[in-house]
């Protein structure tokens, strides 16, 4: 038996930084070798939520909370089908979790989706590394994986880099799907899946919109077809700068003037489309607690982010774009990163966050009642043209 149902074993682990730093612990979920981008969350709460984020595919994520696993996992919370980090790293995993939710442990979960992790090693150390160096590519090995740290090494500097990793198309649906509105049905939007979290079309369904999800390859024809009212732009994984599909479906709505939302990657490539570039942050943005604040109001709010990636904006002016005037709406007022933009003549805007909440704060709530609303507004105009 090379794992533990209780999140405790000897197994020997190894941690293996592409620069050579080296951390030695237990393995914890399934035994193996995993590769991917070494990315730190400081959520002390919903690691199911993000560890079936589709927008962590390829990445292996780091937990600054010392203690995981502490309330199980159940059928509820996931985000997705499957689990989609590459590897997990945790300090000290419950032994014990305790939850009326629970229906199995953490470990369990992660040895039964074949999911690597190690545990028992020094996060803090770890995540301060990353602070320092930036995220880098990483390897978790143990069982028969394990070799001498120079070949382990090797291996690590093999791996794909995040930079230039176009993703979407493996996680997305393949075949489009409705989720139909909650009680009675006010509007129709087009959602492109580029790694969609399951809250947010139910985020949609709440406020009677009827959301069909279209896959990454859809065409502007495609998001006509269904007739919408308003399209929607999914977060999920890699960098955006080679998400030259989608950039060119958003020009196509944004020539139209439909009312557009975007979320996280989405953000991006509203960034993009608009001709601004994006840029790999040092360490990025993970975890439920980021301050933000909406230019717009001036308000604060407190959010759920996961991205390593960010649109270049200027934050102190407005900008013209090819589909009228644009601002940077909202900003994180951790590193005044861009956080959301918005166009000024068009019924369109994004944010690099996650009002989905799933998991997180609901503060950012407010932004699916502003779809609804420019949908609203849309249709109203519509009748009076
Ligand atoms: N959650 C997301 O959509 C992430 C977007 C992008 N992959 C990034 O890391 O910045």
């Amino acid at each position: 038996m090379t794992t533990s149902t209780r999140g405790v074993t000897r197994t020997p682990a190894v941690l293996v930084l592409e620069d050579g730093r080296i951390f030695r612990g237990r393995a914890y979920g399934a035994v193996g070798a995993t590769f991917g981008e070494a990315v730190f969350s400081t959520g002390m709460t919903g690691y199911q939520e993000t560890l079936t984020d589709p927008s962590y595919h390829r990445q292996v994520v780091v937990m600054t909370a010392p203690h995981v696993g502490n309330t199980g996992v159940n059928d509820e919370d996931m985000e997705s089908k499957k689990i989609w980090v590459s590897g997990y790293v945790v300090r000290d995993p419950a032994r014990v979790p305790s939850s009326w939710r629970s229906t199995r442990t953490l470990d369990e979960e992660l040895a039964a989706q074949g999911v690597v992790g190690i545990s028992g090693i020094d996060t803090r150390a770890l995540t301060r590394h990353l602070r320092e160096r930036g995220a880098m590519r990483v390897g978790i090995f143990s069982g028969e994986a394990l070799q001498d740290d120079a070949a382990l090494l090797a291996r690590v500097q093999e791996a794909p880099e995040m930079t230039g990793a176009d993703l979407s198309a493996e996680v997305a649906t393949t075949e489009a799907y409705v989720v139909p509105a909650i009680g009675e049905k006010k509007f129709t939007v087009a959602a492109i899946d580029l790694g969609i979290k399951g809250m947010t079309p139910h985020r949609m369904a709440e406020r009677g919109i009827e959301v069909h999800v279209l896959p990454a390859t859809a065409t502007v024809e495609d998001v006509y077809a269904v007739n919408p009212d308003g399209v929607f732009f999914s977060n999920g994984p890699g960098d955006p700068a080679t998400a030259d599909h989608p950039v060119s479906v958003m020009r196509g709505v944004l020539e139209r003037g439909t009312p557009l939302f975007g979320i996280c990657f989405g953000n991006q490539i509203l960034g993009r489309a608009l001709g601004f570039g994006t840029f790999k942050l040092k360490y990025g943005h993970r975890g439920i607690n980021q301050p933000v604040q909406d230019r717009t109001t001036g308000k604060v709010e407190v959010t759920a982010h996961n991205h390593g990636f960010a649109v270049d904006a200027p934050l102190d002016k407005v900008s013209d774009t090819p589909y009228g005037r644009a601002e940077v709406s909202h900003v994180c007022l951790n590193d005044n990163v861009v956080e959301g933009l918005r166009l000024l003549d068009k019924p369109a805007f994004s944010v690099q966050y996650h009002p989905e909440a799933a998991a997180g704060p609901h503060d950012a709530a407010y932004l699916f009642d502003r779809f609804t609303s420019l949908m609203s507004t849309a249709s109203m105009e519509g009748q009076r043209a």
